[in-house]
């Protein structure tokens, strides 16, 4: 069957008639799994929506146009335009067969622009290799009352299927043969899945993905090389989900890298289209640079705060707090007082104090960390009308639960049965970052427990994408001011090899440990905003400096270029060697291409990196000695 990246049963409702949906089901019934196929969706650079684009590796493109039309009501018709009766009296459109083509001639443009999709010799020299059609589908009309006339003058009969094709004993065979004949030239062709990649590229402009770095360029000179590809788009399993992110619950759980974030930004600037501002859709996270983040990458692709609000899930209760003037107690600080500021909310929207149903969507990135009454208290603030829910998780990140989280979806009132996708592929890291980072956390991810049921909560190990990259370094000097000469050098050499200021991050365990690194770089005339600093707020991302970050802050970012400083202070006091592990998984995973670790001094987690770190150049010694 032919794969649907919108949902087989989510474009069957939004089939505007019967012609399309008997369209719809004969392409399921008939198209075999190397067939994709969309129904109207925004394609290629002017955003037409054709009624269906089918495409195939193996045979090309072809547009689709659906009608209706009654043969009664069809009173005239040129090769470009049809007069029809209709309620409204009489109405002149466009020929389907003109739509079609308009939209098939665009694509074909678009795709010949692309050296690479391109014949590079031949007669076809400098022509799209990707074969293209177009044709139009009048499903209302059976051939036997047109036999006999002068319908294909104007309706070609090789261009135009009728009733009679959408019958349930036409022969799959037969009918794809049917399609093939509306394409303007056939040759043997088959795309690899890169080109095929590269096809959905330019066809669907929204599904292309764009490194977080990519969207915060300080001054456009980052040589974000480490990307294979320039021309990245959503695997189809992340395009799939991306758009059957319909209304009600959501559960995705990914592991990191994965594109859960990617995901989510897509949804918001999805959702942002139709939202209003006395219902906005709301985005919470637990970590502030990651909503800074999101808000930052949302605002650059035009979606206003208006319409999608980003906040900490503290920063959201203390709005409610405003708001509606609750009391949380004046005299407590640090933990007492955020969990004090949790519970007065959360008791608020129960009684009603605090509204239910104030958003249009809820989209809720690195859920992990929310505890149980926040995702409970979650699900009262969607409009029930809509339901809409957004949950992304991954258990392995889950940084401050202190125990391994077992509970039910359900229980909080989050429907996840049926509606729980799992994304494994990570893409954020070359082969040699994550192959590291899944070696220290030896022990922490290997209890698999994805798939079994909906409602639980898997821990899903990440899998390569397969980039490579340098191997990660571990550095270890005698004292701390050395360490932060060497990391500072590990810096120079960065900028030297052409990365951006922006590209690159310092992280530590603490906010302190950032302060001997953040005086060396400064005395070094780079620029830097750090957590450490006493006068810190907030990262200005738009701002050309190296970043200096907590680890537990860094969650849900990346750069290109991360420096993990103080290995040999963890675990912290009153920390364990698992809860350590787990952070530095966190941490090692936001590098996309360049991952350094320092050290001044021993600890469990140093000898744990070294050790990783050996057996990977020996498995890696082995794998380049093993005969071609
Ligand atoms: N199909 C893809 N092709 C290429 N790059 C991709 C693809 N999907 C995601 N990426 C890239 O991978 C990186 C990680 O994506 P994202 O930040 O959404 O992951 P995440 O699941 O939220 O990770 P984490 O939980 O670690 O924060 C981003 O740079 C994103 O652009």
């Amino acid at each position: 069957m032919a794969v649907f990246p919108q949902g087989l049963s989510a474009i069957d409702r939004r089939c505007d008639n019967a012609g399309e949906r008997a369209v719809l089901h004969q392409l399921k019934r008939c198209l075999s799994d190397d067939y994709l196929v969309w129904h109207d969706v925004p394609v290629g650079p002017r955003q037409r929506q054709p009624d269906f684009v089918v495409f195939s590796p193996r045979r090309g493109l072809l547009i689709l146009e659906v009608k209706h039309w009654a043969l009664s009501s069809l009173r005239s018709a040129t090769r470009d335009r049809v007069e029809l009766a209709t309620a409204h009296g009489l109405q002149t459109v466009a020929h389907p067969l003109v739509q079609a083509r308009t939209y098939a001639l665009e694509l074909n443009d678009v795709l010949q622009g692309d050296a690479v999709l391109v014949h590079d010799d031949g007669p076809f020299r400098g022509k799209s290799r990707v074969p293209y059609g177009w044709g139009c589908v009048l499903s209302k009309i059976e051939r036997r009352k047109i036999d006999g006339s002068d319908f294909a003058e104007v309706f070609p009969e090789h261009k135009t299927l009728l009733r009679d094709d959408l019958a349930e004993d036409v022969e799959p065979y037969d009918f794809e043969k049917r399609l093939w004949g509306m394409f303007v030239l056939t040759f043997p062709f088959a795309l690899s899945l890169p080109q095929r990649d590269r096809v959905r590229w330019h066809l669907f402009p929204e599904v292309r993905v764009q490194a977080q770095q990519a969207l915060a360029l300080d001054d456009g000179s980052s040589a974000l090389a480490p990307l294979p590809d320039l021309m990245q788009v959503m695997d189809l399993q992340q395009e799939q989900i991306a758009r059957t992110l319909g209304e009600g619950h959501r559960v995705i759980h990914g592991p990191a890298g994965s594109g859960k974030t990617m995901i989510l930004i897509f949804r918001a600037q999805q959702l942002a289209a139709a939202a209003r501002p006395e219902q906005p859709v709301l985005v919470l996270c637990y970590n502030r640079a990651l909503a800074e983040r999101i808000g930052f990458v949302l605002r650059e692709r035009g979606v206003s705060e208006q319409t999608v609000v980003v906040r900490t899930f503290h920063a959201w209760c203390h709005d409610m707090v405003r708001s509606y003037q609750l009391e949380v107690g004046a005299d407590l600080r640090g933990e007492a007082y955020f969990e004090a500021l949790a519970a007065t909310v959360s008791r608020s929207v129960e009684t009603g104090l605090v509204p239910g149903g104030q958003y249009s969507a809820l989209l809720i990135d690195e859920a992990h960390d929310f505890e149980d009454a926040w995702l409970r208290m979650a699900t009262r603030l969607v409009n029930p009308a809509t339901n809409a829910l957004l949950v992304l998780y991954d258990d392995a990140q889950s940084i401050y639960q202190k125990s391994r989280r077992s509970f039910s979806f359900a229980k909080l009132g989050i429907q996840a049965r049926g509606r729980t996708s799992v994304m494994r592929l990570n893409y954020r890291n070359t082969a040699e970052i994550l192959a590291l980072a899944l070696r220290c956390a030896q022990g922490l991810l290997d209890d698999e427990r994805a798939g079994a049921d909906d409602d639980a909560v898997p821990c899903v190990l990440p899998a390569s994408a397969g980039r490579r990259g340098p191997m990660p370094r571990l550095i270890e000097v005698a004292s701390e001011a050395e360490e932060a000469a060497a990391v500072a050098s590990q810096v120079e050499a960065a900028l030297a090899d052409g990365l951006a200021l922006g590209d690159l991050a310092v992280l530590a365990r603490t906010k302190a440990q950032l302060n001997t690194v953040a005086r060396e770089l400064h005395r070094r005339g780079i620029a830097l905003q750090s957590m450490g600093g006493s006068d810190f707020r907030h990262f200005d991302w738009a701002a050309p400096a190296a970043k200096l970050v907590t680890m537990h802050s860094a969650k849900g970012l990346e750069f290109p270029f991360v420096a993990i400083v103080g290995l040999h202070r963890m675990p912290a006091r009153e920390e364990s060697l698992d809860e350590a592990a787990r952070l530095l998984y966190v941490g090692m995973t936001r590098a996309t291409h360049r991952l350094v670790l320092s050290a001044a001094g021993a600890s469990p987690i140093v000898d744990r990196v070294r050790n990783a770190l050996e057996a990977l150049a020996v498995k890696d010694a082995g794998a380049q000695s093993q005969p071609l």
